[in-house]
């Protein structure tokens, strides 16, 4: 067993004249999750169809636990399972007669294709769904199904491409806890392009922007660099915004329709103790500080920049 699940090296892809991905670097270890987030159009499912073998990079090497993908793909496949951002379901056939048929497909013996189809859609909670057709299934739950195909040969890397796209609030929260309960025993991909989304389920981010890595990390490192750049701020004795403008560090002061007022800042994570202080010492009688955090687009704006990898 190597020590990576799966692993890039100088992965690149174009499809016409253009690169859409450049020099992609990934590897995982055995469980957890990895996020690979980036706006629409960044890359994420050219990398992630190059991952699970559905296309072929135009240069780079993946390994599927040691194993090169392209020299060795039947091996290289049988160790992943792949749910691609447009489910391959067929909406005329039962759940129960998808899952036989897939279990067939990933060469599951005969006479184990009963209880791996029961297993997984325990996993997936779909059991109560068996004899009903794809197409009377809600978004929801078809994603579930699709979970439980990239799943039921059991696989030791699941590749999910924007698992969540298009399902509502209390569906997300299902799908997400059902992919951290799948990543407690194998490694887990997916990509989204919702910050937050990456954020509630993984361990790992990978940001991918114009088809480059520009932040590859933990979780917890990528929560720590995205620090407060604005804060909100409310007094009942404000000064002028003159005042607050020249303060090092303020680069730009707004006053909100409610009187409260946005203070834009770089550099500086002392800057909510200075008007603190500021405000005890010229009486701003100051009720108020919410620091507030970067939209995803500036982040990959920052990212993106500093080209920091
Ligand atoms: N079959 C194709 N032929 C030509 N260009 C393509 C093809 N598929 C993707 N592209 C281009 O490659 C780039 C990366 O696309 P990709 O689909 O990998 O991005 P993505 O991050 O998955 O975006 P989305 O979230 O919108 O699916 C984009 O500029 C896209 O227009």
């Amino acid at each position: 067993m190597g020590q990576y699940i799966v692993r890039t090296a100088h992965l690149y892809h174009r499809y016409n004249r253009q690169w859409a991905i450049q020099d992609i670097n990934i590897s995982i270890g055995h469980t957890g999750v990895l996020g690979l987030l980036g706006s629409n159009g960044a890359g994420k499912s050219t990398t992630m169809n190059i991952l699970c073998g559905v296309l072929n990079q135009t240069t780079g090497k993946v390994y599927i636990d040691d194993t090169d993908l392209q020299e060795y793909p039947e091996k290289a496949k049988r160790l992943l399972g792949f749910l691609p951002q447009h489910a391959p379901l067929h909406l005329d056939l039962t759940v129960d007669e998808y899952l036989t048929y897939c279990a067939h497909i990933r060469d599951i013996p005969a006479k184990a294709v009963k209880s791996a189809v029961a297993a997984v859609k325990d996993k997936c909670g779909v059991t109560a769904f068996g004899k009903r057709l794809l197409s009377n299934l809600s978004g929801g739950y078809r994603q579930r199904v699709g979970i439980a195909q990239a799943i039921i040969h059991k696989p030791k890397l699941v590749v999910l491409d924007e698992p969540t796209n298009g399902l509502d609030p209390i569906q997300i929260k299902e799908v997400r806890h059902l992919i951290r309960e799948i990543a407690e025993e194998r490694a887990v991909i997916f990509s989204s392009h919702i910050l937050s989304e990456v954020q509630a389920t993984c361990n790992e981010i990978r940001m991918i922007e114009g088809g480059q890595i520009v932040f590859s990390d933990t979780m917890e490192a990528f929560n720590n660099y995205i620090l407060p750049n604005s804060m909100i701020v409310a007094m009942d004795n404000p000064p002028a915004m003159e005042e607050l403008a020249i303060i090092p560090g303020v680069n730009k002061v707004e006053l909100l329709h409610d009187q409260r007022i946005r203070i834009h800042f770089s550099g500086s994570s002392t800057i909510s103790q200075q008007i603190v202080h500021m405000s005890v010492a010229h009486d701003w009688q100051l009720n108020e500080v919410t620091p507030e955090k970067s939209s995803l687009d500036e982040i990959f704006a920052q990212l993106s920049n500093r080209n920091f990898k």
